[in-house]
């Protein structure tokens, strides 16, 4: 699995640097960000054990280092010459990175840092590519100079030979074994003992060790956490695609799938005529969409921060971290989810590996978890609320992806009640301020009762998360409504095609809607007629969008290869290629399977003689 994944990710690496050249020469940002790309992730169905290399080893050189070190190990990594990974999660602690247990202490008489891994708990695991594939890492790991601990620091540590690929002596390196998913990644532990790097091994654009021992704090700390903030977005990015692949599978297969007549005496319909058939599968194609949008946002907000944390200007670091962590979440869970909705709408087929939804499940549900536990980031975004609930107070201008946050707080009440798009977006939004005010008096009541701080969070956990979920419900719905009515280029847009957006919008208005009723009800009163009509509305829009399903579904633009589905072909020969794919199977190759006379064929023979002795 392993090897095969590595061939495939080093074919798809050669060709992307081909397309690179000719395409983009001297230029660096296309390449990282095609083979992050879905595509390739698709084309290696046990997953990329090159994507840790790309996406953070590459990126956290470049970005963490100084130019002298890009240099010397960045201009390599950005060629391929060596292969590395971030090394950073640890047996015993993932999420809280104050608590790692890797150190590296400075020695000032040969002007190194000695690395550790003093215990089992502090050996790092996870890091992908790390079992076997990578020859270098970036260790994350708490520095101390005279034994005083100066937080956490990144140094460049080769943990193989260049030629013949061993371990070096002090490494302790492998794999961690299988997993639900992503079996090519060889996810990798590394323990180092008494290991020694130069002074300059240490990542040091932000932050320095002089070769005296004094330390140089960087002007922002949270800056050391920036190349997680980057995969945050790859996330976003990448899991609305996994969502958008699942829902043109269950398109596809929807439309050529035929079961019970809705009119008795009339023929069977395509599944999708089923008013349930299409809620299951009609609003994960919007979510896909809207989704994208958001995640293309996000991506353009990094471009232009990354820049900036490049010159050292970190004004917009809050920003873009509360974004990408709410995205991430958001985008992450609901694909998680959504593709399995959609395996169980492909009925007992779903579930065949020939179908490749479970593949494609077992691709996006980490995501819930690497790169910041979900719960996590959402009590990270609920803090981060808190702190802009208390600029509201102080009647300070939020960021503006918060600015809702401001004007809701405005308004006394909540305005008649219309039904149309703005009143439902007004009303997440509205219920979300509600939740963040109310999280905010729960946590405040809490510090007054003299618990700390900490505590307070952990006790007003539960509040913190619901505003969080509601801030990332109101963000990407704000964004969708923008996108679809009050575009620059809406006015480009064909009748046809702005009336099929402005269905999607209707449609992941009102669902969200439905999702969070009880959140809604809480700070505005609706009526049981005005729910009804929403109903009516949600039954009209899925009628609306069933034509456009598969149109939307093809322009996502996924080839057969890329979707590797009997269910999703473009050509809708699903009955074909699932007997094609049976006859495949390796038990196929015999008429009589080795186990019978092995196991089988005595087992009931055996039964058939006791069968026989009792009747004597
Ligand atoms: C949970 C937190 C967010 C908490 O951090 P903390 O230091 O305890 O901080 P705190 O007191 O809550 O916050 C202190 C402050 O730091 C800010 N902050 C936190 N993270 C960032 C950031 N990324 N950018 C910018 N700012 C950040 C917070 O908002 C706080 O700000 P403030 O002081 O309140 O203004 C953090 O430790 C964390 O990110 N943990 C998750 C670890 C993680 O994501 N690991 C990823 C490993 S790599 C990986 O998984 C790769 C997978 C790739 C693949 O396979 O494709
Ligand atoms: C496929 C995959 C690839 C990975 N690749 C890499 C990699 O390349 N490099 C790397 O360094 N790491 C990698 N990781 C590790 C990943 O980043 C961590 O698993 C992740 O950050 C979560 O940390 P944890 O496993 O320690 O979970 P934990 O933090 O132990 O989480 C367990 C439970 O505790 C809860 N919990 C923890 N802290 C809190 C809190 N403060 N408040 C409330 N609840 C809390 C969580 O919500 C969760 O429910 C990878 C993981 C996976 C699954």
């Amino acid at each position: 699995m392993a090897s095969m994944s590595v061939k495939h990710a080093i074919a798809a690496a050669k060709k992307l640097r081909s397309l690179q050249e000719r395409f983009n020469p001297g230029g660096s940002d296309i390449y990282p960000a095609l083979m992050g790309d879905e595509a390739i992730t698709a084309l290696i169905p046990s997953g990329n054990p090159l994507s840790v290399h790309i996406l953070m080893f590459t990126r956290a050189l470049r970005e963490q280092g100084t130019d002298e070190q890009y240099e010397k190990f960045g201009r390599r990594a950005d060629n391929n010459e060596i292969i590395g990974t971030f090394a950073q999660t640890e047996l015993g602690h993932g999420t809280y990175l104050r608590g790692l247990e890797a150190r590296a202490d400075y020695d000032r008489g040969t002007e190194e840092f000695v690395l550790n891994t003093p215990k089992l708990s502090s050996y790092k695991w996870w890091p992908g590519g790390l079992g076997q594939t990578c020859n270098y890492c970036i260790f994350v790991a708490q520095l101390y100079i005279d034994n005083e601990a100066k937080g956490m620091a990144m140094f460049v540590v080769q943990i193989r030979d260049e030629e013949t690929h061993m371990p070096l002596p002090g490494v302790h390196v492998g794999e961690i074994g299988k997993k639900m998913g992503l079996n090519g990644v060889n996810n990798g532990f590394l323990g180092l003992k008494d290991y020694r790097v130069p002074r300059l091994n240490m990542l040091m654009r932000h932050q320095q060790v002089l070769p005296d021992g004094r330390f140089v704090k960087s002007p922002v700390s949270q800056v050391s956490y920036f190349p997680m903030v980057f995969v945050r977005c790859m996330v976003a990015r990448q899991n609305s695609n996994y969502l958008a692949q699942a829902a043109t599978i269950a398109t596809r297969y929807s439309v050529i799938r035929r079961q019970s007549p809705i009119e008795e005496g009339q023929p069977e319909p395509k599944i999708l005529e089923h008013l349930t058939q299409q809620m299951k599968v009609i609003p994960e194609i919007v979510t896909a969409v809207v989704y994208r949008l958001a995640a293309a946002n996000l991506q353009n907000m990094y471009n232009e921060t990354a820049e900036a944390v490049y010159r050292k200007d970190f004004s917009r670091l809050p920003e873009l971290h509360a974004l990408a962590c709410i995205l991430k979440v958001a985008t992450s869970y609901d694909s998680t989810y959504g593709i399995e909705r959609l395996r169980q709408a492909c009925g007992g087929h779903g579930y065949l590996t020939a179908g490749n939804l479970g593949n494609i499940f077992a691709m996006a549900a980490p995501a819930c978890t690497y790169e910041g536990e979900n719960s996590v980031l959402y009590l990270q975004v609920g803090k981060i609320l808190m702190k802009n609930w208390s600029q509201v107070l102080a009647g300070r201008e939020l960021m503006p992806s918060m600015a809702y946050i401001s004007e809701c707080s405005k308004m006394t009440s909540f305005p008649q009640w219309t039904g149309s798009w703005e009143c439902l977006l007004k009303a997440i939004q509205y219920a979300c301020v509600g939740s963040i005010r109310l999280a905010f008096q729960s946590y405040n009541a809490r510090v007054q009762s003299a618990q700390s701080q900490t505590a307070a969070v952990n006790y007003s956990g539960l509040e913190l998360t619901k505003a969080a979920e509601l801030h990332g419900r109101s963000y990407v719905a704000g964004n969708f409504y923008q996108q679809i009515v009050n575009s620059p280029n809406k006015h480009q847009r064909s009748p046809q095609f702005q009336k099929v957006l402005e269905n999607m919008l209707e449609l992941h208005l009102i669902q969200i809607f439905f999702r969070h009723l009880g959140d809604i009800l809480r700070f505005i009163r609706i009526t049981e007629d005005e729910i009804s009509a929403l109903q009516r509305r949600l039954e009209e829009v899925l009628k609306e969008l069933r034509p456009d399903a598969v149109a939307i579904t093809d322009a996502f633009d996924f080839n057969d290869k890329i979707l590797s589905s009997a269910l999703g072909c473009y050509d809708g020969n699903v009955y074909e290629r699932l007997f094609e794919a049976a006859l495949k199977h390796p038990l196929n190759r015999k008429s009589v399977p080795d186990f019978f006379e092995a196991h089988l064929k005595p087992f009931m023979k055996e039964n058939a003689d006791n069968a026989k002795k009792s009747k004597l």
